[in-house]
């Protein structure tokens, strides 16, 4: 069993769990829902590329900082350039929560993305009601049809969406509706990140494809290295947050990358 699955399996039973508990329609009913949302591929464009992460955990570090708030950290984010928010809402395995999200979002514009495992539609419900954005679709969970009715599902309630590949074959996944494609440089098995992944499954996407490389961007190099090699975004998360106060280490990158 490898971690996705262990991770899809327990969502199912969390998924299923929060059905019985509160119905789309109680979903509906929420003041973030009828917001108008905030886009990342325009984000992208306009400010760093960056999509900066809060992330407390995860199964290849374990505890990364649980000691930071996320308003304090995502405030600094927002505050210093960054594209997009990227909040993981899973708590099993990321010790995250839709809280982390509901906290804030009345208080920040820049497009933020669920960094969930989505599986079902009443997850897509939860994700506008809790004020997201734009929302992860892993094809490594999914079937192709699936990535396409989530993706029509995702843009009928205003949200964008990211589709992440992790290997040459989830590029099959692909289809010109879905508004971003990210390459995980992290290999799920051993958790081993290497850059030059992205970089070959980039090189397979169409042209116009816009490109986020995900995961081990650990330096000024390697940002630098991918901007040059055409992407348009930068999932980072570990590198800010591993860190005793993630806002200064974001504010220092930033700082660096306008200078070079
Ligand atoms: O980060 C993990 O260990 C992980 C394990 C299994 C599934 C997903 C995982 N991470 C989610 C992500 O994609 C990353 O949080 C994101 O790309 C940022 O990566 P990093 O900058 O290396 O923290």
């Amino acid at each position: 069993m490898t971690i996705l699955d262990k991770i899809i399996s327990r969502k199912k039973e969390e998924v299923n769990f929060s059905k019985a508990n509160i119905s789309v329609e109680e979903l509906k009913d929420s003041a973030f829902f009828e917001r108008k949302t905030a886009s990342l591929k325009s984000s992208l464009k306009e400010k760093s590329g960056i999509i900066a992460e809060f992330k407390r955990q995860s199964p290849s570090k374990g505890v990364i900082n649980d000691k930071v708030s996320p308003f304090e950290v995502v405030s600094a984010y927002e505050n210093f350039g960054a594209s997009g928010i990227s909040i993981l809402t899973d708590t099993d395995f990321f010790g995250g929560s839709f809280k982390d999200i509901m906290d804030l979002r009345s208080q920040i514009k820049t497009p933020v993305l669920r960094k969930d495992f989505m599986i079902d539609e009443y997850q897509f419900y939860e994700a506008k009601n809790m004020g997201a954005d734009v929302i992860l679709l892993i094809a490594a969970c999914l079937s192709p049809s699936q990535v396409l009715e989530f993706t029509h599902l995702s843009h009928e309630l205003g949200l964008e969406v990211l589709l992440e590949i992790h290997t040459e074959e989830e590029l099959q996944h692909f289809h010109p509706d879905i508004d971003l494609v990210g390459i995980n440089n992290r290999n799920l098995k051993d958790f081993k990140v290497d850059l030059q992944h992205s970089v070959r499954l980039k090189n397979q996407l169409p042209e116009q494809t816009l490109s986020v490389a995900e995961s081990g961007i650990y330096s000024i190099e390697d940002f630098s290295y991918l901007k040059e090699k055409g992407f348009d975004g930068f999932l980072m998360g570990e590198y800010f947050m591993k860190n005793e106060d993630p806002a200064k280490a974001f504010k220092e990158f930033i700082n660096h990358i306008n200078l070079s």
